[in-house]
């Protein structure tokens, strides 16, 4: 069958295809780990993986003889330069410098050495700072950016561009998938440059180690996010490989949204610790609301199942075992 583009699309065989040859880029960050345990669990055995020393992928020429010479069948653009709000605000040239490169290197080589399906990685960043809430995908590009993070959303809305445009050029197959806020093990949880969550599980575990009184939590708590865990966001990356085939990007949400407040105690709960919260109003609090609408997504078929209670507890064992311990 043919989408409004032109190109065809060939439904259900990527799950056909176990040992065909799959580059997760960025397979050692909180995404793209999430998408090698679930390839490997459904059975795919021919994934290539490259670190980030391995191969930089802001080196055309580098990425250009990777592709010449490993020649993937399928392309999963999971490596960015990724991080919270303060991370955004403090190093725009980087946000918007190597993620243009990254995705540019990536999705021309990708094309260019006959990859037969590559599936990119946005971000709810992308859309306007006062869109409609849930924010559907056709609220792309109808208003101006949250400042904080608008470098990195150029660089995001220019990957959906190009392979809409290597789509409709070349009736190449590329799609796009737009996450919303993530969590889940190999977070970074750098004290300033990570995102919100995995900054306050480290904070409340450091207060609760040291029996300090208070943490400090940024902004003023009121605004709403939606938190997915991102092994139902690794299951959605499968899913749209093998069953979407289209020219629009994709929301990925789950739908819940909390208030930052809400989240700390819920972050609060999980890692036990008693202090109270001081809220720094001299940082800022970035979108007031970004609640994707997810209904395309669940219209194909697709549903999240961790909810954030599991999700945290989960999440903070696995930062007991595997950055506490290991520091120790
Ligand atoms: N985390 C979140 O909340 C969300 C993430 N996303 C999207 O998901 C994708 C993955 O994000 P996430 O997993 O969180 O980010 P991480 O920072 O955890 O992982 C990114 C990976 O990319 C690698 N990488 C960065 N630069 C290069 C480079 N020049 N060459 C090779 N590898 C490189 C990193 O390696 P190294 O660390 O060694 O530099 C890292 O392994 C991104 O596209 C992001 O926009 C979307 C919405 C929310
Ligand atoms: C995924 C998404 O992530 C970023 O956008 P963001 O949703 O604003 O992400 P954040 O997790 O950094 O903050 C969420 C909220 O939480 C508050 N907050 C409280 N205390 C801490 C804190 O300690 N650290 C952080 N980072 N935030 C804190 C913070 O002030 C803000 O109100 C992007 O830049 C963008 O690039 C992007 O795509």
């Amino acid at each position: 069958m043919a989408d409004a583009t032109g190109s065809e699309m060939k439904l259900g065989s990527f799950m056909s295809e176990k040992s065909a040859k799959i580059f997760v880029a960025g397979h050692m960050g909180l995404v793209g780990s999430a998408i090698v345990r679930k390839l490997e669990d459904q059975g795919f055995t021919n994934l290539v993986l490259r670190t980030h020393s391995e191969l930089d992928l802001t080196s055309q020429s580098d990425v250009e003889s990777f592709f010449a010479t490993e020649k993937p069948v399928y392309v999963i653009l999971a490596a960015a330069k990724v991080g919270g709000i303060h991370a955004n605000n403090t190093y725009p040239a980087d946000f918007i410098g190597v993620n243009l490169q990254i995705q540019t290197n990536v999705i021309h080589s990708a094309y260019k050495h006959g990859v037969k399906k590559l599936l990119f990685l946005g971000s709810s960043c992308i859309y306007p700072k006062f869109a409609p809430q849930p924010i559907p995908e056709s609220a792309l590009l109808t208003g101006p950016l949250e400042p904080t993070n608008e470098w990195y959303a150029i660089a995001k809305i220019a990957g959906i561009k190009m392979c809409q445009a290597y789509r409709i050029q070349h009736q190449w197959d590329a799609i796009s998938g737009m996450p919303t806020n993530l969590y889940g093990q190999n977070d970074n949880f750098h004290p300033e440059n990570s995102h919100v969550l995995p900054a306050l599980m480290r904070r409340f575990h450091e207060a609760k180690a040291n029996n300090a009184d208070e943490v400090v939590v940024w902004g003023s708590g009121s605004p709403l996010r939606e938190f997915l865990h991102v092994d139902d966001l690794a299951d959605a990356c499968v899913f749209l490989m093998d069953r979407y085939s289209g020219f629009e990007h994709v929301n990925v949400g789950n739908g819940v949204e909390v208030t930052i407040k809400e989240l700390a105690e819920l972050v609060k709960e999980v890692v036990g610790f008693k202090g109270k919260l001081v809220w720094d109003c001299t940082k800022p609090d970035g979108t007031p609301r970004k609640l994707m609408d997810s209904s395309k997504l669940a219209s194909l078929g697709w549903t999240p199942k961790i909810s954030i209670k599991d999700g945290l507890s989960q999440t903070y064992e696995w930062y007991l075992e595997n950055v506490v311990q290991k520091k120790q």
